[in-house]
């Protein structure tokens, strides 16, 4: 069995960039990246908890249904990060269940993410702990050959490096790349202040929003 352990845990942006990400959404942030950066859009939230979970990257590569890697990615786990998973999307084996899980949590994981399938979806719903997964399926994890952790891995469609940020909520996971952070979540703030104004633009009875009215182009979704 070879399992490569390549790169060493990455470290975490500012707890100041990372509290500011934890006011935001996974809309806006994708709005401070052109809507571009959302993973799949089946990976959605075992249980929808109305709350924001931000955390540091850490890589899990998969062959299709083997678990075995993310077994022994989960002991590395620590507060701020979550384990973001390559199942390859594979949809005949569960990765994660119960067990998986709740040893996460306890290893201090923010959540996990897997671009694949889990199962045991009451307990999980029960955890709260947040998962992220594609859907549920009873058949268990085979237990294969070869995994890379914290290597750079594509989940749901979207690249992840280890210590990028990882931003999921009810709506989604999007991922910000560690070296334009600051930029994103500078744009990011600049659509919530805009969204703020048009709540109260509605409110007054205003319900074309000014660059339409002015017959104006704009290039983001408002
Ligand atoms: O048995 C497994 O490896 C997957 C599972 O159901 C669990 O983590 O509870
Ligand atoms: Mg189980």
């Amino acid at each position: 069995m070879s399992i490569e352990q390549l790169g060493s845990k990455a470290d975490h942006l500012s707890e100041e960039l990372i509290q500011r990400v934890k006011r935001l959404s996974s809309s806006l942030i994708s709005d401070g990246m052109g809507c571009t950066v959302s993973m799949d859009y089946t990976i959605k939230p075992v249980a929808p908890a109305n709350k924001i979970v931000v955390g540091t990257a850490l890589t899990v590569s998969v062959g299709p249904g083997d678990n075995v890697c993310l077994h022994k990615a989960v002991p590395l786990g620590e507060k701020g990060y979550i384990l973001v998973v390559d199942g390859k999307g594979d949809t005949k084996n569960a990765l994660l269940g119960e067990l998986i899980a709740t040893a996460a949590k306890k290893a201090g994981y923010e959540g996990i993410i897997v671009d694949g399938l889990a199962r045991d979806q009451g307990a999980l719903r029960r955890l709260d702990f947040p998962v992220y997964c594609k859907g549920f399926i009873p058949n268990g994890p085979l237990k294969g050959e070869s995994g890379q952790i914290n290597t750079a891995i594509l989940c749901g469609g979207v690249s992840v490096r280890p210590g990028d940020l990882i931003v999921g909520d009810d709506d989604g996971v999007v991922v910000i790349p560690r070296e334009n952070a600051e930029e994103i979540i500078r744009k990011a703030e600049m659509k919530a202040e805009y969204e703020e104004k048009r709540r109260q633009e509605i409110q007054n009875g205003q319900m074309l929003p000014a660059w339409l009215r002015e017959g104006s182009k704009r290039e983001s979704t408002t």
